[in-house]
């Protein structure tokens, strides 16, 4: 996993404080890691626009156009006049070696957006939105300087933002990257170094960027085995059956031993899926909440205090039957409109989804902060997972995924790995990443995606 800071202005202070790397040297390394990005991606264009702000995201892209100049056909763009000190150096720096400065944004093959990065205090106004907009219209490669302008240090955008295709981001991975709304800005994210190697430039943070290696699938290396090695999970199904049955089928494709489907009825259920009317003696994990409905409060009752790990999503995030187990290590795995409901229930906050969305992180926070021991997950494009103080982001989901099932696939998934012996946060992390690549595995189109297809992606990680 890769670190991710709230803020980096710390970072940098300490480069100069600690390191005696100057502003001036920290802006060289940031603008030399734009050009080896365009040199080595796109030797093969030729003219390249740089829209420059007037603070320090647009010094670097002037001290980019120095860089580039002769090599390219550079042209700069300035939005508003040269105000912060490296601003006012670059461009005269630039003016030295008659960089061309445009009043009009032309055609080009490449545009850098240097206009606002992490200095964004306030709305855009018209003239920037406008310029933006023209930005966006063009076609040609995109690049984001630091940040995509128009996305805000806690990851909103309020009118619009430059849609990148790949950012460079200077020193260390931001959170306002990783919000659900910057997703479609951002493009491919990737980090500058500034100077000294980023394990240098990094200090410690409670927030980290999944990787594919992250994922720890299930394995079997004891052969001496059998199917009760390797747990048994109970998914309890309510009045919407197929939830429970697809979560069912997604554990036990994921490795789980045995995974029984808890309910009264008779269920014409697959033949290695058992069938139970109460929960197992030797049940090793619980799912429970998937299509749920309008189960007996008592029973619901009875079968949370079960003392085995357990995963609750779905229906039960609108119950306050919940709030009897958030002193206990489960993991939870709401989408955005019952993460409301369970903010409301837990007296956190009164909000809607819109609200939510703007401000995931925080709320997760809170929640953590208030629950350490309870391992949420939160469903999204980039999918938060949290317990205590620290937080994990998985930015491997795509709109493949977002289809009626696939909640139901992870809440399989998590289960399956509890069962296994995972710890509740491993078989969160792990699930959601297994979950997640599944989904990009699937090759087929982006609209086309079942259930059991995404199953059977599980199985093939
Ligand atoms: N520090 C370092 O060592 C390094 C820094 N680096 C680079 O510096 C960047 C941060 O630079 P920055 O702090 O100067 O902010 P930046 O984003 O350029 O803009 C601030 C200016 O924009 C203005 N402004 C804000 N919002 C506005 C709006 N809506 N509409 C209109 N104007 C608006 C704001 O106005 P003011 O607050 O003055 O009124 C201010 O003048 C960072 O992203 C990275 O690229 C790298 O080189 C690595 C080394
Ligand atoms: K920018």
């Amino acid at each position: 996993m890769q670190k991710i800071f709230d803020e980096v202005n710390s970072l940098d202070k300490r480069c100069y404080e600690e390191f005696g790397l100057s502003e001036d040297i920290l802006m060289e390394h940031a603008a030399l890691s734009m050009q080896l990005y365009i040199q080595e991606n796109h030797s093969d264009k030729k003219t390249i626009l740089i829209a420059c702000g007037c603070g320090n995201n647009g010094a670097d892209g002037i001290a980019l156009a120095r860089l580039l100049h002769k090599k390219f056909d550079v042209s700069l763009y300035f939005y508003s006049k040269a105000k912060s000190q490296m601003a006012i150096l670059q461009e005269k720096r630039a003016k030295a070696l008659d960089i061309p400065i445009i009043e009009e944004v032309i055609d080009s093959d490449i545009i850098v957006d240097c206009i606002f990065g992490t200095g964004l205090n306030k709305a855009l106004d018209d003239d920037a939105v406008l310029l933006i907009n023209e930005l966006n219209s063009l076609d040609a490669i995109k690049i984001a300087c630091d940040i995509p302008s128009g996305i805000s240090f806690d990851g909103q955008v309020k009118s619009v933002a430059f849609d990148a295709d790949v950012t460079i981001t200077m020193g260390a991975l931001k959170t306002s990257l990783f919000s659900d709304i910057a997703k479609d800005f951002v493009g491919e994210i990737k980090v500058a170094n500034l100077g000294v190697q980023r394990e240098i430039y990094e200090t410690s943070t409670n927030k980290y960027l999944l990787e594919k290696k992250d994922l720890k699938l299930p394995n079997r290396k004891k052969h001496n085995s059998h199917k009760g090695s390797y747990g048994h999970l109970n998914v309890v199904a309510g009045c919407k059956k197929g939830a429970g049955i697809i979560a069912a089928k997604a554990a036990f494709g994921f490795g789980t031993g045995i995974v029984s489907v808890v309910c009264h009825e008779n269920l014409d259920l697959p033949y290695h899926i058992m069938q139970t009317h109460f929960i197992s003696k030797n049940c090793t994990a619980i799912a429970i909440g998937m299509g749920l409905g309008n189960y007996e409060i008592a029973e619901v009752q009875k079968i949370l205090a079960n003392d085995v790990k357990k995963i609750v999503d779905a229906d039960l995030f609108y119950d306050e039957l919940l709030l009897d187990v958030l002193d206990e290590d489960i993991v939870l795995t709401p989408h955005p409109k019952e993460f409301c409901s369970l903010l409301k229930l837990s007296n956190i906050a009164d909000i809607s989804v819109e609200q939510l969305q703007n401000n995931r992180i925080k709320y997760v926070e809170e929640f953590t902060s208030k629950y350490p021991k309870v391992v949420l997950l939160l469903k999204g494009t980039n999918v938060i997972i949290s317990q205590g103080k620290n937080l994990y982001i998985n930015t491997f989901g795509s709109a493949v995924l977002s289809k009626g099932g696939s909640g139901d696939v992870l809440s399989g998934l998590v289960g399956s790995l509890l069962a296994q012996g995972y710890e509740p946060l491993d078989a969160a992390i792990s699930a959601s990443l297994a979950h997640a690549l599944a989904g990009a595995n699937y090759k087929k189109n982006d609209f086309s995606l079942i259930p059991s297809d995404l199953i059977e992606e599980v199985r093939r990680l």
